[in-house]
């Protein structure tokens, strides 16, 4: 699939995992320090000291990107941008349109970050990527955890107003994330590096159930979790962004459109419209990355054209509560 991992200090080629069933397994994260406001875990939010390494392709990474954007932590936060097809040697740096060089580490590919950071490390070489140039280290590259750091800790240099995890929603946000991880964000990948029939439809149908019951809840109230904006929308929003470009044909989840269900599409076209969201999406890129770096897939490695997907028109959500 031209995906590969670390081992022994060495890049090799293999394959996405799989269970004996054909079931995809998403591997674990490793690098799960936190930054905090006060210091008090080793990292201390600062200006310019941290750098994010990210893919505009990879729907884990977008969410970070789109919560650095909105929270107007540009200035403080650094980012690369990686070349959207993986292949042989992984995530590669590169200058191509879109792409932005690693300044910091000056690195070639992604793999070299993780092996200055844990010369030991072995797995899977992932996007994002949140580096403190101080202690020369991945803090953390777990999507989930860095947006509620980037959220929460950097309120100092934060320059825009946006808060996306209101107190009395904590509960809430942490339940509804985890809650369409497994079915939604994660299902789509569960379907489509499916080697098995009965594998396929298990995550096809977990997907499309939590779609339609998610599509009923957006006709009752404006976000995931209420009448505000939180981190749970951003995790959606990732995921619905790439569904009729990529996971309907490449990944085959083709029950429907997110445009055939009128909640999620008008949701999904309102979250694009928030100034600084649609910078952050490179329809380009995201295209390219699957439909080129999965080869196992997708052999011939064509990009399609399509489809023809007007975010930019005024949504028309009409809210019953
Ligand atoms: N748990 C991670 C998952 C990140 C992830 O799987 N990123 C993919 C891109 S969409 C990646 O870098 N894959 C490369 C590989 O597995 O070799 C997160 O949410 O941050």
């Amino acid at each position: 699939m031209g995906l590969g991992l670390l081992a022994d200090g060495r890049w090799v080629s293999e394959r996405e995992q799989e269970d004996s069933q054909g079931r995809f397994i998403r591997p674990v994260t490793s690098f799960r320090n936190k930054i905090t406001a006060d210091g008090s875990s080793g990292f201390k939010a600062e200006t310019g000291r941290y750098h994010l390494y990210i893919s505009w392709a990879c729907p884990w990474a977008h969410r970070t990107a789109i919560m650095r954007k909105l929270k107007g932590l540009s200035d403080a936060i650094g980012l690369s941008v990686v070349h959207p097809v993986i292949d042989q040697n992984g995530w590669e740096f590169s200058d191509e349109p879109g792409c932005i060089p690693d300044s910091i580490n000056g690195a070639n590919y992604l793999w070299e970050i993780y092996l200055k950071a844990d010369a030991k490390y072995e797995g899977r070489v992932t996007v994002p990527v949140l580096w403190d140039k101080e202690t020369s280290t991945i803090v953390n590259n777990e999507s989930r955890e860095i947006i509620r750091m980037l959220d929460t800790e950097f309120q100092d240099f934060a320059k825009s107003d946006w808060h996306f995890l209101p107190d009395d929603l904590l509960e809430k946000v942490d339940k509804t994330i985890e809650l369409i991880y497994q079915p939604i964000n994660n299902g789509v990948y569960r379907a489509g590096f499916a080697t098995t029939q009965t594998a396929y439809e298990e995550g096809v149908t977990d997907l499309f159930n939590a779609l339609q019951h998610w599509d009923e809840v957006l006709g009752k109230q404006l976000y995931l979790c209420g009448d505000r904006i939180t981190e749970a929308d951003w995790c959606m929003f990732t995921t619905l962004l790439r569904f009729d470009p990529v996971y309907y044909g490449h990944f085959k989840c083709n029950l429907h459109h997110i445009w055939d269900y009128p909640n999620l599409w008008n949701y999904l076209k309102e979250l694009y419209q928030i100034p600084g969201v649609k910078e952050t999406c490179n329809l380009d890129h995201i295209k390219r990355h699957y439909y080129v770096s999965h080869n196992k897939i997708n052999p011939t490695r064509i990009v399609p054209k399509g489809p023809i997907m007007d975010l930019e028109s005024p949504p028309d959500r009409k809210i019953v509560s």
